[in-house]
This record gives structure tokens, C-alpha cells and sequence, in this order.
């Protein structure tokens, strides 16, 4: 099959697409970097890709919250175009990275079928000591629909944000979306190797987030959002400990969810 097609959605502030890009074509997609504007101008565009990423970055500067502006503008002028990934045929792959996922949330896309009148289902609040944190953190996927996390037990990735706190509603949204395995991702200690739920204290939890999530699909697992950044690990070299390691893997650990994404489609 020809390899599949990723379109990396770019916007004022954004800053993470040019990794972004280059993760994907290193694991055998051919991806094209396309300001939302260009996509208002030309909606049909869409029917060129098979994978949406959003990447992390600061999209219009955080204003109002992070990815407000970019989730509202996509709702408003490109719904069809959101549509057709989240849904379509279920036949395409969306990825939202940082502040692609709060994109994500914010357009409810992670979590639409919890939604009720009154308040969102969960949301993306400011991390609890109300900082920008930037360093490495260690993660578990629990067992899980999400295509990315295929075969994928733990990594360790950067994480660089200051809204990345995942707050549910109520303990009915944490139950429900565990039970589907939609609490995918989650930080850990980086010695047990199985998911906790009960709120890790800082820094093992970076942010504060109910049940240590650091990422959620929706339910078919074909739509995944996280907060870390895999693709500034693809190299193993990126590893903040690469030269005292005796043995080098062949690639970072973020390399896989890009190679997952890539194979689903063989
Ligand atoms: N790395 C990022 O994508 C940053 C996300 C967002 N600007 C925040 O600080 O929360």
C-alpha cells in the first residue's frame, strides 16, 4: 500500500510541527505541514490524508486557554474536515500532541458521547503549582483500544507544558472511560510497571492529574490525545542519559506510536 499521507496542521504559535512531520516520514509516512488557513481556503484538501495530527506548540498564544481559539476555529470553519477523521468511515487516524490535545479536548473529540447539556466531561485545567514544567517523565499505557499505544508498555518522554492537568467531571467519567481503557496513557515512577489510579503526588505526577493521565482516546482508539511529547524522542540519542547507556536501542521510545500509526494502515 502506498504509505500513508499525514497532514500536520499548523497555526499561529504553533512549534512542534517540523519534529512532528519528521517523526511520522521517519517511520514511513509522507506528511505535509498545512496552515489552517490554507485548509479553510481549500476544505477539500482533506481527502488527501489518511492521518490529522495536531501538534504541540502555543497555537495563538494560549489565549482564552490553551487551544481554545484553534479547537473554536476548527469547529466553526472546518467541521467537515473534523468530522471526516474522528468519524468518517473510521478508516483515518487523528493524533493531537500537547497542545494538539487540548485542541482535542477542547473540541470534545476525546470524549463526545460522555457529554451531557451542563459541563464538559473533562478538561485540560493549569498544572497544580501554576508553572510551565519542562523535563522528562516516565509513563505506563494501561490496557487500551488506542492504536498508537499498540505493543507499547512504558516510555519515557519530555513533557513542556503549563495546562496539561487532566480534571474529570465526576468519578462516573473517570469509571466510565477507565472501563473502555481510555485513560490510555498514564505518568508513573518509572519502576512498577502497571497503571495507578490513585493521584500520584508531584513529581511522578507532573501536573496533578486526576488518576496520573497523561492521555486518552476515544472509543474506537483510533483518536488519541497526550500531553508528552514522543516525537523528541524517536533518537536514542535524545535520551538525556544516552552516553552512560551500555547498550543503545535502535530508536527513542516515542518512535513506536508513530510506527504503530503508520502499520495500522498495512
Ligand atoms: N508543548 C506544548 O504544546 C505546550 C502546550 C501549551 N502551550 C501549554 O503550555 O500548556
Amino acid at each position: 500500500m502506498a504509505a500513508p499521507r499525514v497532514l500536520v496542521l499548523r497555526a499561529p504559535g504553533t512549534n512542534c510541527d517540523e519534529e512532528t512531520a519528521f517523526a511520522f516520514d521517519s517511520a514511513g509516512g509522507v506528511s505535509e505541514r498545512v496552515h489552517v488557513n490554507r485548509l479553510i481556503e481549500n476544505p477539500a484538501l482533506k481527502d488527501r490524508y489518511q492521518i490529522l495530527c495536531l501538534p504541540g506548540g502555543f497555537s495563538y498564544g494560549d489565549d482564552i486557554a490553551a487551544g481554545r481559539i484553534l479547537a473554536t476555529k476548527l469547529r466553526r470553519h472546518l467541521s467537515e474536515l473534523v468530522n471526516a477523521f474522528v468519524h468518517g468511515n473510521g478508516d483515518r487516524l487523528v493524533l493531537g500532541i500537547c497542545n494538539g490535545m487540548q485542541v482535542l479536548m477542547r473540541l470534545g473529540a476525546l470524549t463526545e458521547e460522555l457529554e451531557d447539556q451542563s459541563e464538559a466531561p473533562a478538561t485540560l485545567d493549569w498544572n497544580d503549582h501554576g508553572r510551565f514544567e519542562d523535563r522528562w517523565v516516565h509513563l505506563v499505557s494501561d490496557q487500551s483500544p488506542c492504536v498508537f499505544l499498540k505493543d507499547i508498555e512504558r516510555m519515557y518522554l519530555p513533557m513542556a507544558h503549563a495546562q496539561g492537568k487532566f480534571v474529570a467531571a465526576n468519578q462516573d467519567v473517570i469509571d466510565a472511560m477507565r472501563s473502555e481503557g481510555r485513560l490510555a496513557l498514564r505518568y508513573s515512577d518509572g519502576k512498577s510497571g502497571s497503571v495507578q489510579s490513585e493521584t500520584l503526588p508531584f513529581p511522578v505526577n507532573p501536573n496533578g492529574a486526576d488518576a496520573n493521565v497523561a492521555g486518552v482516546c476515544d472509543k474506537t482508539g483510533r483518536v488519541f490525545g497526550l500531553m508528552p511529547h514522543p516525537e523528541r524522542h524517536i533518537d536514542p540519542t535524545q535520551h538525556p542519559f544516552w552516553t552512560r547507556r551500555d547498550e543503545q536501542p535502535e530508536y527513542g521510545d516515542g518512535m513506536a506510536m508513530f510506527k504503530n500509526a503508520i502499520d495500522w494502515f498495512e
